[in-house]
């Protein structure tokens, strides 16, 4: 029988782990959301049949407390949580650079705390959630978050110093493969095709490099190679992304995303 989990600030992501824990078995009884506005708070009882709480009661009952709420929002939770969260508990926060520190400075002494970084594939079972520990939380504790976040993809875990990094890779690295698509999209239609064609082979171009990336054992240098003939269309194409500095472009794109994570760690930038 699994333990009471709370979700706290059902928006996208919370959605995503609510719906993937739905999916993994647990009973929608056994879960709990809350959410800020009574319109979203219908939706999720209409789509899960979950009855949402308010904060204070989600924290008096459940034993696991995801908070999912946006950086920016994480300190006045935590002030509304704090009276309700006994050292019991185990806190597991979803928010980009909210270090575990900052959490733990705000709840009862000895709280266990978890960092943990997803990413939205959750919703299609091929997550991928970066986890670290608080400076109270127990390989019982790291173990218990691995089960919640492997019933939605796959889970890793990293120093604390490392999710910032993590952050800008995994976390927000979907949204750049879905940019990837949507422009070479705009080249197919350039190059005469209707959208939708160009959208599903794209989009099939991307679920065949996956699946190799993942399966093969091949090094991505070698099956870039296997594509690219002598003389031939692929290195015409290699050569215009090197001239454009593509490959520079992602490189301080990344960093620029680790640079934000790491100002939001005060959980008060706008
Ligand atoms: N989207 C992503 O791909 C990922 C996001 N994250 C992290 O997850 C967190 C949420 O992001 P995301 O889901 O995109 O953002 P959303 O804005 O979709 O979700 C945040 C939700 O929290 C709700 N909320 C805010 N304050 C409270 C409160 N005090 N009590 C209850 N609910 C509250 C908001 O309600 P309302 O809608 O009414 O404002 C909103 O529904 C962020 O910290 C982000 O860094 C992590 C990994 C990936
Ligand atoms: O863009 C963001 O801040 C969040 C965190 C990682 C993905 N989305």
């Amino acid at each position: 029988m699994p333990q009471p989990v709370a979700v706290l600030g059902t928006g996208k992501i919370g959605e995503a782990l609510l719906s993937g824990m739905i999916r993994a078995g647990w009973a929608p009884a056994d879960l709990l959301v809350t959410t800020r506005r009574s319109e979203r708070a219908a939706e999720l009882r209409t789509r899960y049949g979950v009855d949402p709480v308010s904060n204070a009661d989600a924290a008096k009952q459940a034993d696991t407390l995801i908070l999912a709420v946006k950086p920016q929002d994480m300190g006045r939770l935590l002030d509304e949580l704090a009276p309700h969260i006994t050292p019991d508990r185990l806190v597991i926060s979803a928010a980009a650079g909210i270090t575990t520190s900052f959490i733990e400075e705000r709840l009862a002494d000895s709280t266990p705390v978890v960092r943990v970084m997803p990413n939205t594939p959750v919703l299609v079972d091929e997550g991928m959630s970066v986890i670290s520990a608080g400076s109270h939380a127990t390989a019982a504790h790291l173990a218990h978050t691995e089960a919640i976040f492997g019933a939605v993809g796959k889970t890793l875990r990293v120093p604390e110093t490392q999710q910032d990094a993590c952050t800008a890779l995994s976390g927000s690295g979907p949204a750049y493969f879905y940019y990837l698509v949507e422009a070479m999209t705009d080249a197919g239609i350039l190059l005469g095709l209707p959208r939708d064609k160009a959208h599903d082979l794209i989009v099939q171009a991307a679920i065949g490099a996956a699946v190799m990336l993942r399966d093969s054992g091949e090094h991505p240098v070698k099956l870039r190679e296997n594509v690219t003939s002598p003389a031939g269309t692929t290195i015409n194409a290699i050569r215009e992304l090197e001239n454009h500095g593509v490959r520079a472009a992602l490189i301080a794109a990344l960093e620029a995303a680790r640079d934000r994570s790491r100002e939001l760690a005060s959980g008060n930038n706008s």
